[in-house]
């Protein structure tokens, strides 16, 4: 049981439960290649089967962890930070984003949309997951949609989820990791045949780096 007193904390986005934070280069999506710090929180309950961090779905097991020195490590390194997880919007984001903003930083999210928004944004990324779809809210806020394909329906998916963004939303369909080899091709096709998607191909995992 979490005390009270932790709980409070977390309650106000003072405390988060942290996996792991370190300093990259934003692999996948519109911002690709760009340097970045990358802040993965504990907790998801979306369920991909394909997820590939399958170790951030039990928010007990990353410890409460102060959010004021969360952000003391990230703007020592970068002036962009991505907010990821787990699914980050099961916590409470208002206080890190504006301590992250009144230190000049650049606030990115990766999010599957599924939970409340809350933090104040200068990117959004949209994951929709057909397990649990993202709450309406969230799609007219949404600077790029990028949906994953592990076969052949998700194209589909894609499409009835881009309706539901602004016009001005980048859109990109990023094939799943371990069936690229067979959806890579076919997304190349969708891509050249319907040319307001672009790919997204998760570069780190390409060049070894977290
Ligand atoms: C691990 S998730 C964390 C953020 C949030 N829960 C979400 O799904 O957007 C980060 C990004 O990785 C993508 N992703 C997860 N597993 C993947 C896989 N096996 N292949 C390709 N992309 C994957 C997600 O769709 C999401 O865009
Ligand atoms: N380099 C790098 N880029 C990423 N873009 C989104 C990621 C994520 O897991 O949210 C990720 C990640 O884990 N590493
Ligand atoms: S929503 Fe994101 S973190 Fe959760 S299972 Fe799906 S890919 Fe993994
Ligand atoms: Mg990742």
């Amino acid at each position: 049981m979490i005390e009270e007193h932790i709980q409070q904390q977390i309650n106000k986005g003072e405390m988060l439960p942290l996996m792991e934070d370190f300093y990259t280069i934003q692999g996948e999506g519109f911002h690709t290649g760009k340097a970045a710090y990358f802040i993965r929180i504990g907790g998801c309950d979306v369920g991909c089967h394909w997820c590939d961090v399958k170790e951030s779905w039990n928010a007990d097991l990353h410890p409460p962890t102060s959010t004021d020195v969360i952000v003391e490590n990230a703007i020592k390194f970068a002036n962009t930070v991505v907010i990821t997880g787990g699914e980050p919007l099961m916590w409470s984001l208002d206080y890190i984003t504006k301590k992250l903003q009144l230190n000049n930083i650049k606030t990115h999210i990766e999010t599957s949309g599924a939970y409340k928004l809350t933090g104040t944004w200068d990117w959004i990324c949209l994951s929709p997951k057909k397990t649990k779809l993202p709450l309406e809210e969230i799609y007219l806020k949404t600077n790029e949609l990028k949906v994953i394909v592990y076969n052949k329906n998700d194209f589909k998916f894609a499409e009835e989820q881009a309706k539901k963004v602004s016009e001005n939303c980048e859109l990109f369909l990023q094939p799943e990791w371990s069936n690229k080899e067979k959806m890579t091709p076919l997304i190349v096709d969708y891509v050249m045949k319907n040319p307001k998607w672009k790919i997204s191909l998760q570069t780190h995992k390409y060049i070894n780096i977290p």
